[in-house]
This record gives structure tokens, C-alpha cells and sequence, in this order.
């Protein structure tokens, strides 16, 4: 396959090396310092693109990649707002835009697990939920993409909460999820999801040793998306 990547900083480069030595061809590595070189790629040479880049570059890269009817696999967050028109977009040229906070296999059975405690939390009371994220000093966004994830499973599952905050931004209350950020280096991504009681703690946490997980389940999806049409997610990539 033909790889144009959109972004090629700590992400971008994992990615890259991962692509190549599953045997594909990287079409481009695309950064602020060489945007120039995008007019020089040819569409019909590019059979996905993969986009990690920055929260405020991820739009205007995901829509120059549907208007040429390239599928794109994006990893950026921090931008999500824009997410209806992209979906607009996409439908309107019939193509194909897959979006994960998270890449990982790991964090993806860890999304679930944090579905099921959060339903299991209905039945009693006296605890209370919250989640910290630690991240790198170089993150540019927070909370951080796998954080607002982890909140809206809780709030979909857990009765009470309707609504998540920062801890610090937004006072906490008894409908909020609250979200502490910590950024420390080198963490690639530590989740931490605590229900406290005056009795007992109950914990459940991820922690990536490296940002391997990531790419190469930015890479497994861009092999999977050939095809296929839509906007589309890790429910539809992971069979659980
Ligand atoms: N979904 C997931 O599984 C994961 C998501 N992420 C997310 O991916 C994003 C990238 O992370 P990371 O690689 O660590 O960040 P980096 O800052 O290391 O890399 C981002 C790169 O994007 C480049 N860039 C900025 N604007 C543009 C543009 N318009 N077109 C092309 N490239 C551009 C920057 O270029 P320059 O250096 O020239 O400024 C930079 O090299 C973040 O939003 C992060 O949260 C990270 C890990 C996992
Ligand atoms: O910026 C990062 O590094 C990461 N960003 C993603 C996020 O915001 O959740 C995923 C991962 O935690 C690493």
C-alpha cells in the first residue's frame, strides 16, 4: 500500500518505520516545515493517508484527503468539534474516514472493562468516580482524547453522571465525571479510573510503555480500511 503521512512527528515516525517493515511504501511525510511538498502528491498515488498531527492542522488535513477521495486514518485529538462536518463531508463524497482516540488493542479491552465497572457501579452507592490521565509535557491538549473516551463510557453506563470536567476549569459535582491531567515526562499514557468510598477503592488503570501500541494499530486499521466507505470506528475494526 501507498501511506501518505499527515503529520510526522513522535507518531508520524513510529508509524512510518511500522508501515515499511510490513512491506508498505510511504508516499509522503508531511510536517508544517514541508506542507509545500503536498501540492507536489499525486491523489491517485496515495491509497490511505494516516493523520497525527496537531488539534488546530487535523481538519483542514482530513478534509484535503476526502475531497480527493483518499480514505484517512486519523489519530489527532484535540479537535473533535469538527467532527459533524467531516462526517458531512464524508458522506457527500462517498468516502471513507476512520477516527480512534486511542489506537491501542490494550486500551481499546480497557474501554470496555471501564463500560462494564461503570454499569456494575449502578448497583450501590457511596463511591465516587474519577479519572486521571498522565501524559508527556509535550501534549498539546487536555484532557487528553483517551480521557474523554473513558468519561463518556462512564456517562453513558453509570446513571448519575451526565457530563464530564477538568478538575480545576469546571467545580466538580455529583453529575460530573471529574478529569485530573498530568503531564509528566516521558509518559506515553497512563489512564487511571478511581471509585473511592469511606470503605474501600476500587481502581482500574492502563499504562503504555511506549507509543508502539498506537502505531501499529494506526497501521492494522489502514490495512483494514481498503474498501470500505463511511465513518467508521474502533467498533467497527475490533470484533469485541
Ligand atoms: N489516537 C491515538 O492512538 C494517538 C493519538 N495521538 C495524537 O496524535 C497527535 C500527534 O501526536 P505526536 O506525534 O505525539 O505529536 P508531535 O507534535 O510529535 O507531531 C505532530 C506533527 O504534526 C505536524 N503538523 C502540524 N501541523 C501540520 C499540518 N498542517 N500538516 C501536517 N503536519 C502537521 C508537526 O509538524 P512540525 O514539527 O513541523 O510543527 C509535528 O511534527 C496528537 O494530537 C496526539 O494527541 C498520539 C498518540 C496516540
Ligand atoms: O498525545 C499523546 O501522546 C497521546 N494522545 C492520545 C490521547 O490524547 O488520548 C492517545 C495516547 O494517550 C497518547
Amino acid at each position: 500500500m501507498n501511506i501518505l503521512l499527515l503529520g510526522y512527528g513522535k507518531m508520524g515516525k513510529i508509524i512510518g518505520e511500522i508501515a515499511e517493515s510490513r512491506g508498505h511504501f510511504l508516499a509522503g511525510k508531511i510536517n508544517l516545515e514541508n506542507i509545500s511538498e503536498l501540492e507536489k502528491i499525486n491523489p491517485a498515488d496515495v491509497d490511505v493517508v494516516i493523520e497525527f498531527s496537531q488539534p488546530e492542522s487535523a481538519l483542514g488535513n482530513i478534509t484535503w484527503a476526502i475531497e480527493r477521495g483518499i480514505p484517512v486514518v486519523s489519530g489527532t485529538t484535540g479537535w473533535l468539534e469538527h467532527l459533524p462536518e467531516v462526517s458531512k463531508l464524508t458522506q457527500e463524497k462517498n468516502g471513507a474516514f476512520f477516527y480512534a482516540s486511542n489506537y491501542s488493542i490494550g486500551v481499546n479491552i480497557f474501554f470496555k472493562v471501564n463500560e462494564f465497572l461503570a454499569k456494575l457501579m449502578n448497583e450501590t452507592s457511596g463511591y465516587q468516580v474519577a479519572i486521571e490521565e498522565i501524559h508527556h509535557t509535550q501534549k498539546k491538549d487536555a484532557p487528553s482524547g483517551t480521557a474523554i473516551t473513558l468519561a463518556e463510557g462512564i456517562i453513558q453506563n453509570l446513571d448519575v453522571k451526565t457530563q464530564w470536567n477538568l478538575t480545576g476549569q469546571m467545580a466538580d459535582s455529583e453529575q460530573s465525571v471529574p478529569i485530573t491531567s498530568k503531564r509528566i515526562d516521558p509518559a506515553p499514557g497512563t489512564h487511571i479510573i478511581t471509585y473511592s468510598s469511606d470503605i474501600d477503592t476500587i481502581e482500574i488503570s492502563h499504562t503504555a510503555h511506549s507509543r508502539m501500541g498506537f502505531a501499529l494499530g494506526a497501521v492494522l486499521v489502514a490495512e483494514w480500511i481498503k474498501n470500505k466507505k463511511g465513518v467508521l470506528s474502533m467498533n467497527d475494526f475490533l470484533s469485541f
